[in-house]
């Protein structure tokens, strides 16, 4: 794949919208085929309360996915299924009130195959990720996309999940902030391909001028990520949403020693054990890394990055089009080279000033949703008055350092080696 030139849409890629795609992600199938589909995922969040999800899935009809006949259809079936998979294995025994106790690893054939057929055809592993909880998981109270020239994207309070588990305004804005900040750094994509464009015809007006643009994109990406703290109440995301969002990978403790096993109609069955879905999982921000030349460092004793690990949980598409970004000359090795130009060193310090910013901000909200209910916690069952989070996929007794994240990376020290490793040219 070259990207002198690149066809958007055929990189699953919106000029405006950036990795949201050009298309609003739909709210039904047109196909009436899959309409047991679409009533099991509108009615999700009361049968999981009612407990009666097993009963549902159970009676839902075997429906092969082969009749899904574009790409937004198999988006909406990878996020109607996997929403349903989650749910299946996370909130189907167990007290109402609360996720599972005791997670179902079977997953079963009508729930596998379509599911299994989806992820193929979309090069995504078999677990919900970040796409199928964010990039396709939104419509607005308006139906279908904002003018591309209107004042931005939609607002938040005018988002609705087309899935979800619990259907609280505060889960709608755990996945929807990611897509505000998707949206405005949209056109970043263009913008940082253009400039490494002119920087290969030595352009540096044009460069410049570029990442000035896209330090002010960068610093109105960071005034989305406060409104979390309005809409999502902090035991709500870490106690009720977070377990549903677990993979099977790490689980063996919770009783999942093979991860979510799919089940065939010929008996057979594939173990698979991934991690769950995680906004780590956005190509914007490793786009971002690559044409700036933010480098991260692997952890000791590891081949590679969380970065790289988690372009795996990334649309085929999407993967791709990193990959061959990574091929591009980065705009730091044409500023390096110019050091003696002041307005040119400043716009890029700003970039990464802006980004490095984003890192700070969004480590201040793990704070608050992740590593305060996990020391609280783990205080409490010291004390005998609390249990430890059902389905939290890390160990909070050791202190906040030992906390891990959805990739099993020791998360506080992950987040601050990556914003620390978001430095410019002439100051960190
Ligand atoms: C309640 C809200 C949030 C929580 C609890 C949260 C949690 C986390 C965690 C634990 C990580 C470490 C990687 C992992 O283990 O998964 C991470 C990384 C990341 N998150 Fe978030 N996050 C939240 C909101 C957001 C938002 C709104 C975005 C916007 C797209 C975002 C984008 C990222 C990115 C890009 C990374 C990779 C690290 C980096 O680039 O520095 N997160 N997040």
């Amino acid at each position: 794949m070259t990207l002198q030139s690149p066809n958007f849409d055929s990189l699953g890629i919106s000029a405006q919208w950036g990795f949201l795609s050009d298309e609003a992600p739909l709210t039904s199938f047109p196909n009436s085929f899959y309409a047991p589909w679409d009533d099991l995922i509108r009615d999700l969040p009361s049968l999981i309360t009612s407990r009666s999800l097993t009963t549902q899935v159970k009676a839902l009809p075997r429906l092969t996915a082969s009749e899904l006949s574009s790409d937004v259809e198999l988006r909406r079936a990878y996020v109607v299924l996997g929403f349903i998979i989650h749910a299946h294995v996370w909130g189907s025994s167990g007290p109402a009130s609360a996720p599972a106790s005791t997670p179902v690893a079977q997953i079963p054939p009508q729930l596998s195959e379509p599911f299994l057929e989806v992820c193929d055809k979309l090069g995504m592993e078999p677990v919900l990720s970040y796409a199928g909880l964010c990039l396709w998981n939104w419509s607005s109270d308006e139906g279908g996309f904002p003018i591309a020239d209107g004042d931005g994207f939609f607002p938040l309070e005018q988002l609705r999940s087309v899935a979800s588990f619990m259907r609280t305004r505060g889960e709608d804005a755990f996945y929807h902030v990611p897509v505000l900040v998707e949206a405005e750094g949209g056109p970043l994509v263009k913008i940082l391909l253009d400039a490494v464009g002119e920087s290969r015809r030595s352009n540096s007006a044009s460069v410049q001028a570029a990442l000035s643009n896209s330090a002010a994109i960068i610093a109105k990406m960071v005034k989305h990520l406060p409104k979390l703290y309005a809409t999502l109440d902090a035991g709500e995301f870490f106690h009720e949403l977070r377990p549903y969002l677990a993979g099977g990978k790490g689980m063996e403790a919770k009783g999942l020693s093979d991860g979510f096993v799919f089940q065939r109609s010929d008996g057979s069955q594939l173990a698979s054990k991934h991690i769950g879905g995680s906004a780590a999982q956005s190509s914007l921000f490793q786009f971002l890394d690559l044409v700036l030349g933010v480098e991260h460092e692997a952890p000791e004793k590891k081949s590679e990055t969380l970065f790289q690990e988690m372009r795996a949980y990334m649309p085929r598409k999407h993967r791709e089009f990193l990959e061959a970004a990574s091929q591009l000359p980065t705009l730091r090795s044409f500023v390096k080279a110019r050091l003696s130009d002041t307005g040119l060193c400043e716009a890029f310090d700003e970039c990464t000033k802006q980004l490095r910013l984003w890192r700070s901000t969004h480590i201040a909200i793990v704070s608050k949703y992740v590593v305060r209910p996990a020391r609280e916690a783990a205080r409490g069952s010291e004390n005998g008055t609390a249990q430890k989070p059902e389905g939290a996929d890390f160990e909070a007794a050791e202190g906040d350092e030992q906390l891990k994240g959805t990739g099993g990376s020791a998360l506080i020290p992950f987040l601050k080696q990556s914003r620390d490793e978001t430095t410019g040219v002439t100051r960190s």
